[in-house]
């Protein structure tokens, strides 16, 4: 459902992505891993047609996002970093404008938008405005235009980062829900959560990837998951 193939990706003489290849069969749910700069969202923004890579491809369920990103975008769900929300409006109007903007009809949108309010838990904040949110809500306003079209594929940029604990809770819940259904990649810098969420890990280190593999895998041979992620940060890739 996700397929990375010799993805590359170079700003002037910058090598952020460096020839990154994997494959995401359905209904898995994958955490992407890595330190800071390593390349986690740039990969993100190539596999979704945000940007365009310098060599590879990217494709969402077998479509290549390049060459047709529009029917890529109908089997995709994103949640960018930091995405943008026009703080003036509601969620409810936020959802009906996004669903408008993806051609959804009248009575499926209404539908849809009951069943993301009810998913990510906004019925108490539906009609208060975006910029009255706390942080929190706000990304669960995020995840709710993400899920609105009821994607098969979801990626995810750090949805918990900023959250209090209870509130990160209630997003690893999401995201174990969600993983019934559909096939997830999401990034994280909270190794606590990969594995109570994730079948697999996939790790990215200057632009590289440097592991793939099952948590457990990555966790055999260290005392935990942050000691082999000091392990496979600690030289350059
Ligand atoms: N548009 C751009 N122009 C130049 N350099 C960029 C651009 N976008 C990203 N980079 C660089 O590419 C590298 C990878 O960035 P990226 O945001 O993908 O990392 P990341 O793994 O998501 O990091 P973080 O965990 O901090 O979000 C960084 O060195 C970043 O400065």
């Amino acid at each position: 459902m996700i397929e990375a193939r010799g993805l590359t990706k170079q700003f002037g003489s910058f090598l952020a992505v460096r020839d990154v290849s994997f494959e995401v069969p359905q209904g898995q749910v994958v955490a992407f891993l890595g330190p800071n700069g390593a390349g986690k969202t740039t990969t993100m923004r190539l596999l979704t047609g945000f940007i365009a890579p310098t060599h590879g491809q990217a494709k969402i369920a077998g479509i290549d996002v390049q060459a047709d990103r529009i029917a890529a975008a109908e089997r995709l769900g994103y949640l960018p970093e930091n995405g943008p929300l026009y703080p003036d409006m509601t969620p409810m109007a936020i959802l009906e404008f996004f669903g408008r903007a993806r051609g959804m009809g009248s009575s499926a949108l209404a539908d849809r938008i009951d069943a993301v309010v009810g998913l990510c838990s906004l019925s108490t904040v539906a009609y208060k405005p975006i910029a009255k949110l706390s942080k929190g809500y706000r990304q669960r306003v995020s995840m709710a235009q993400a899920l609105l079209h009821d994607p098969d594929v979801l990626i995810m940029d750090e949805p918990t980062s900023g959250l209090d604990p209870n509130q990160i809770k209630g997003v690893r819940q999401l995201i174990r829900e969600l993983g019934r259904s559909k096939t997830v990649l999401v990034s994280t810098h909270i190794l606590q959560e990969v594995e109570p969420v994730a079948d697999r890990v996939l790790f990215i280190h200057d632009g590289r990837l440097v592991f793939d593999g099952a948590p457990a895998e990555m966790r055999a041979g260290s005392a935990s998951l942050e000691e082999k992620f000091y392990q496979l940060t600690a030289s350059p890739a």
